[in-house]
């Protein structure tokens, strides 16, 4: 669903990533991690072309973005979800009206058709259909996680990427909203790309990881390949204390039960 090869990726003279490659495989949750500063978004934004890259290849849904036609490119932007970091909803829109601004952009539909689909989304993330007429300021961060999840799922994506979706909640909402993605998963085929620093959510959703470190992918692979890398911070990070109470006598998709 997505390679990337050889991604260069500078602000100047600060390297960013250096020829850092990573794959990531139709249905598959694959959880990406790294210390803070390390360009984790810095990555997803060049994959979703948001930030210019000095060499490499990105090849998303088969295609080789920057060498598609225009027509082919929006045709590929409707197959990709995103859901950024603190839900970046319009906060001058109401959750039905943020949930509509992709079909507004890519699709032609009545707004009757609109407002049939937006409201499925808004059931298909677990909101209420009241939450349909309120505005970001009047929903919890966990509502508002929600809504901006209804919005990536718009146009259907085959792939969506998810920055952060459990920071910030508390850790019921932040399982309850891995179990969503991972029904969601299940129910509609999607891939999912998540930034996270939530190990609730590497242990519990994540079928891989991918470990950022020294400008590149320091180590992909399942939990028990993270616990068996030989490199300080992926150690002290996968065994450290907070770890280690979720890996203890569990095996990785019972970790919050
Ligand atoms: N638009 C930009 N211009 C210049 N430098 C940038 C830009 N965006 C990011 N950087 C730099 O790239 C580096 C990586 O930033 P990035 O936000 O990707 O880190 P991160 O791994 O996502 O961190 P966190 O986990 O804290 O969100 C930082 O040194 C940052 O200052």
């Amino acid at each position: 669903m997505l390679a990337v090869k050889d991604l260069t990726v500078a602000f100047g003279s600060n390297v960013v990533l250096d020829k850092l490659t990573l794959d990531v495989y139709r249905g598959e949750i694959l959880g990406f991690v790294g210390a803070s500063g390390t360009g984790k978004s810095v990555l997803m934004r060049t994959v979703l072309r948001l930030l210019p890259r000095q060499s490499g290849s990105i090849r998303i849904l088969g295609a080789e973005y920057d060498k598609v036609s225009e027509e082919e490119r929006v045709a590929l932007d409707t197959r990709l979800g995103v859901l950024f970091q603190h839900g970046a909803l319009f906060s001058a829109l109401t959750v039905k009206e943020n949930i509509q601004v992709p079909m507004r952009e890519y699709l032609d539909l009545s707004q009757e058709m609109m407002d049939d689909l937006a409201m499925l989304k808004i059931a298909l993330v677990g909101l209420k259909p009241e939450a349909a007429d309120r505005y970001p300021s009047e929903l919890s961060g966990g509502m508002i996680k929600r809504a901006a999840l209804a919005r990536a799922l718009a146009l259907d994506p085959d792939l969506v990427f998810l920055d952060e979706p459990t920071s910030g909640l508390d850790p019921i909402g932040a399982a309850e909203f891995d179990d969503l993605i991972a029904k969601l998963r299940d129910t509609l085929g999607l891939t999912v790309y998540m930034v996270t620093h939530d190990l609730d959510s590497l242990f519990s959703v994540c079928d891989r990881i991918a470990v950022l470190g020294k400008k590149r992918v320091l180590v992909e692979g399942t939990i028990d390949d993270m616990l068996a890398f030989d490199d300080p911070w992926v150690q002290s990070y996968f065994r450290g204390k907070r770890a280690r109470s979720i890996v203890r006598d569990e095996t990785p998709g019972e970790a919050r039960q």
